[in-house]
């Protein structure tokens, strides 16, 4: 059952998540600014960006266990304020040390921020309609990308560093001030007792012993760290450099890489809804579009025609949206009272994945320009492909994990009796479905049962 005031607290909730997407991309905007502020090279800038994400990841089951014990409410304002201290800090430092502070303390907030949103739906909407929340919360977040390339770029460029990193910081003041004032942990009387202490260290043991949290994991290892290393580091010198297209070219297909994650956001969250026992499939059939994509690409002889990096952009996309099937994966196979430490293990899976692809493709680019091998030009399109390849590995390892735990699991319903019918089945069902829904004959679409 929806509760009243769903809404209001849910919105509150994904203004914090949105808010919390524009403090952690503000600092990939500023790095011309920040490379005359703190006098440093790329390589030293992008320490900025590594530390950041490792102190999100690092937080993130910590952050899931105090999350099942004190509530969303508290850690997302927490969030806020810590997010608020970190771009402050960063708008009065000038120097490095000084500026990996601040960006320490965001990436502490950022933490804090989208697995309490999470833990904010299945508490206030109806179990059918959780699926396609947790998409639309993915989306809307990600709009938060626009107000750092926006608003923030322009405070930036005509009012200069402090201002801008000032003005960032206020915005968090705000998501502040709403989250404490709107959002409430549970509806009315509902609230379940707070987990003690001591239970938090074995609800996650048994969080990550249930083989269903590690194909979360492994789901969102998989299929988020393409995209992320994409946008966030190699996609545009690889599209420049590597693939000759020009800088404005490049700019329309990172803008495509939006416009198709808000695209299939919903039509997935649907689709998650409808099939439960189909989730892991539909895993595999996005890594699997993936990998199709970047092999194309990669064995294109010289450089790809644009319609093909089209379609290899926007299949990464698919990865941002394709990846919430992982904490969906958390969701149906935890009860609600370790839903929090449950998301928090599957959260580290994709930035985990980025962080080892990031470092590989930069620590091969470098190997082969040592080497001799770029012909002195470290972003040649032969020594890129090369580098991306590792992509490969990585995603093997991910699927890997996925295959083992997806055993594992169906192992489990066997021996509790569910049967997972054969994929012919299913689709009968489905064809049979659609053909009673077009004849205005009933069923709402929805099942509800767990599976994979
Ligand atoms: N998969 C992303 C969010 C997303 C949704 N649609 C596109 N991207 C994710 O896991 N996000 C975690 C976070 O903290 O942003």
């Amino acid at each position: 059952m929806k509760h009243k005031g769903a809404w209001l607290v849910w919105g509150a909730g994904v203004f914090a998540y949105m808010v919390a997407v524009t403090q952690r991309t503000t600092f990939g905007v500023a790095g011309v600014e920040a490379t005359e502020r703190f006098s440093a090279t790329a390589s030293v800038l992008s320490v900025f960006t590594v530390v950041q994400l490792l102190v999100y990841a690092g937080l993130q089951i910590p952050v899931g266990m105090l999350v099942d014990r004190f509530g969303p409410r508290l850690l997302i304002a927490a969030g806020a304020a810590l997010m608020c201290a970190g771009q402050f800090q960063l708008a009065v430092a000038d120097s490095v040390a000084g500026g990996i502070a601040g960006r320490s303390l965001v990436g502490a907030g950022d933490a804090l921020t989208f697995i309490s949103v999470l833990r904010l739906l299945p508490a206030w909407f109806p179990a059918a309609r959780v699926p396609i929340l947790t998409q639309w919360t993915g989306i809307i977040g990600q709009l938060g990308q626009i107000a750092s390339a926006i608003p923030f770029a322009f405070v930036l460029r005509s009012f200069g560093w402090n201002t801008a990193f000032v003005s960032a910081a206020a915005l968090s003041v705000l998501a502040l001030v709403l989250a404490a004032a709107l959002i409430r942990n549970y509806p009315g009387s509902s609230r379940p007792p707070a987990a003690a202490a001591q239970e938090s260290g074995s609800s996650l043991a048994a969080a990550w012993r249930h083989p269903g949290t590690r194909l979360g994991l492994w789901t969102h290892f998989t299929i988020q760290f393409p995209g992320t290393v994409f946008v966030l580091m190699w996609g545009y010198p690889y599209l420049v450099s590597g693939e000759e297209v020009s800088p404005a070219t490049a700019s329309i297909l990172m803008t495509l890489f939006v416009a198709v994650a808000i695209l299939c956001g919903p039509w997935l969250g649907t689709w998650v809804g409808r099939h439960p026992m189909r989730r892991s499939t539909m895993v595999l059939l996005i890594a699997g579009a993936m990998a199709a994509a970047w092999l194309a690409v990669m064995l294109w002889p010289g450089p790809a025609p644009v319609w093909l990096l089209a379609v290899l952009v926007a299949m990464l996309a698919v990865g941002g949206p394709g990846s919430m099937i992982g904490f969906d994966f958390a969701r149906t196979f935890n009860p609600s009272s370790r839903l929090g430490t449950a998301t928090g293990i599957v959260n580290i899976g994709g930035f985990l994945a980025s962080l080892i692809a990031m470092y590989l493709i930069g620590l091969v680019l470098d190997l082969l320009y040592s080497g001799g091998f770029s012909n002195g030009d470290l972003y040649s399109l032969t020594s890129f492909r090369i580098a991306l390849a590792v992509q490969f590995a990585v995603m093997g390892l991910g699927i890997g994990g996925i295959l083992r735990s997806r055993r594992i699991v169906r192992a489990r319903m066997a021996g509790e009796g569910l049967r997972l019918p054969p994929l012919r089945e299913a689709l009968a069902r489905e064809r049979r479905r659609r053909r009673d829904e077009r004849q205005g004959r009933g069923g709402t679409g929805q099942q509800t049962h767990t599976g994979e």
